[in-house]
């Protein structure tokens, strides 16, 4: 059991709310001024990467009260909980061990008393030898052909994990497969994924932690239908489906054979699963080696994150800062801005992993919380969102904490294209500290020779107050290892701010009731009659669509 400590009631935070008070009105680039190591002070570097986290508004003194906060809140406690397979899922009554997943010095680790490694490791020989086989060729569709393309068939984190790996690291594909994701109900996403595959030469599989996800099983039988229009027999389909699941049962029930399943396990949450069989999909698009490194760079973070002192501690420490601007400054939300193509749902992977875990106002005593929890997620790749959304983290009413993430080293080099990139990267982050100030700003509507009017009308709209904070996280080249440790390092950053919102970050009831109201709506859109069972908004929705179709 985790610690059941009200963070606001704690002594570290009165200080910061007293610390607040006074650094709230310090400008960063008075912080900057004041101290010319300021970098040096307030960035890591961990392997091939570096953190920056300077340009933000936080002192020596900001830091000491929110490592306090931590300390008093029991961080400690709970990352050995955690890592040695405590039931901190408490409302499901579940371990938390995704890190057993990518434990690659193997040391036993134990869930309900049983080390679970014998498994884990079970489970990634048969990744291995399946990868290989469908890689080689040697895996054989009905007609004796080749595997050409794959297709995952699952939903929130039995899709975007998948997907947001094979993009990242699609530099390292296996010549002649392709990967493709089906996950929306919507017939659309099959359809238009389905029409240019062929049948004898395509894979699925089925990606659920539960077997039961209503779109899932629904786009699974509609892909086993667009199979045996082609191949007829039945007994095909044990050589076109795979499923990837903790539920053996409902699997064999589908028409797998257990020998195709790949399991994992109630201790693996659905939006921690891509390290688990849930990335066969992963593995066979970029190869076993490729996904065992990915493994090991998220090894390596869960080991910093076990061992480094809090004050050098990256998850730590972008925990403690995110909770300083979402508990203290009220910002809302935070931005993910990675500078480089291949990462482009990089931020819509953390939606669920940050908004899934953290979207909780109850806290682990079952009271009320009185305070901010889970911030919003948001973010697009750069440059795009410089040219869509920056106005208003430059000049709008919100705060909007953002994190810069960018390599420099680029899968593609090309000319000028990354020095120009990390050109808008490193500017971006250097306007959002220091602004424009006025004098700046009539300073140069002087030189462009505008009349005294019409420098007084523009001057205000060209302000920028500046000292909107960052993260720079600069990596040397996005490969399996770096973004392996990326991602762990995000993972553990939502664990710590979870433990410190005293509430439960692995469970999901949140996502029941709206499938519950389907599950009663569903049935009611089979005929043409008007509907009343629901409020007048709902029976007009509804009874309009019957209308329209
Ligand atoms: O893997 P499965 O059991 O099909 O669940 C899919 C997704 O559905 C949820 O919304 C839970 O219902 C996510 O937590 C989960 O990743």
């Amino acid at each position: 059991m985790l610690n059941k400590i009200n963070p606001i009631k704690t002594k570290s935070w009165n200080s910061l709310a007293e610390h607040f008070k006074d650094i709230q009105h310090i400008h960063m680039k008075t912080l900057f001024a004041k101290d010319p190591d300021r970098f040096k002070k307030f960035s890591i570097r961990f392997n091939d990467i570096l953190v920056d986290y300077s340009k933000n508004i936080i002192t020596d003194e900001t830091l000491r009260h929110l490592i306090a906060l931590a300390r008093e809140t029991g961080l400690e406690d709970a990352i050995e909980k955690m890592f040695s397979g405590n039931a901190i899922n408490e409302t499901e009554n579940r371990a938390v061990l995704h890190t057993a997943l990518r434990n690659r010095e193997n040391t036993p680790i134990y869930a309900d008393g049983k080390n679970v490694m014998p498994q884990v490791n079970a489970v990634l020989k048969k990744m291995e030898a399946f990868s290989r086989n469908v890689i080689s060729g040697e895996w054989k569709g009905f007609s004796g052909r080749k595997i050409t393309d794959i297709v995952n068939i699952g939903i929130g984190g039995s899709d975007l994990g998948p997907v947001m790996v094979t993009e990242c690291l699609r530099p390292y594909a296996k010549k002649g497969l392709s990967v493709h994701f089906v996950s929306n109900i919507d017939g659309t996403h099959i359809v238009e994924t389905l029409k240019t595959l062929n049948p004898e030469t395509t894979l699925f599989m089925i990606a659920s932690k539960t077997f039961t996800t209503q779109e899932t099983m629904t786009n699974a039988f509609s892909a086993r239908e667009w199979f045996l229009q082609c191949a007829k027999d039945h007994a095909h389909v044990a050589r076109h489906f795979v499923a990837i699941s903790t539920n053996t049962e409902k699997v064999e029930a589908f028409g797998i054979h257990r020998d195709n399943m790949f399991v994992f396990w109630d201790w693996v949450g659905g939006r921690y699963s891509l390290w688990s069989a849930i990335g066969l999909s992963i593995a066979c698009f970029i190869g076993y080696e490729n996904f065992s490194e990915l493994l090991h760079g998220a090894f390596e973070m869960d080991n910093h994150f076990r061992t480094a002192p809090f004050e050098k501690n990256i998850p730590v420490i972008l925990a403690l800062i995110g909770i300083w601007y979402n508990n203290f400054f009220g910002a809302q939300t935070e931005a993910i801005l990675p500078y480089d193509q291949y990462m482009h749902r990089f931020p819509a992977y953390f939606q669920q992993g940050n908004m899934e875990s953290n979207g909780k106002s109850t806290d682990r005593s079952g009271d009320k919380v009185n305070y901010q929890t889970g911030p919003v997620i948001w973010g697009e790749p750069g440059t795009n969102g410089q040219h869509a959304f920056y106005q208003l983290i430059h000049q709008g009413t919100k705060l909007i904490p953002a994190d810069f993430l960018a390599p420099a080293i680029s899968h593609n080099p090309l000319g000028e294209h990354h020095n120009i990139l990390l050109s808008n990267f490193f500017a971006q982050t250097e306007a959002l500290l220091k602004g424009k100030t006025r004098d700046e700003v009539l300073e140069e509507l002087k030189k462009e020779c505008k009349s005294d009017n019409e420098i007084q009308r523009l001057a205000p709209h060209k302000v920028f107050e500046g000292n909107r904070p960052t993260n720079s996280i600069l990596f040397k080249k996005l490969t399996p290892t770096v973004l392996g440790s990326l991602i762990a390092l995000y993972e553990h950053k939502i664990f710590v701010q979870g433990v410190i919102w005293n509430i439960f970050s692995f469970d999901q009831w949140g996502v029941e009731l709206g499938k519950q109201l389907a599950k009663k709506i569903l049935p009611e859109l089979t005929d043409n009659k008007p509907i009343a069972t629901h409020d007048s908004s709902t029976n007009g929705l509804i009874n309009a669509y019957k209308e329209m179709r």
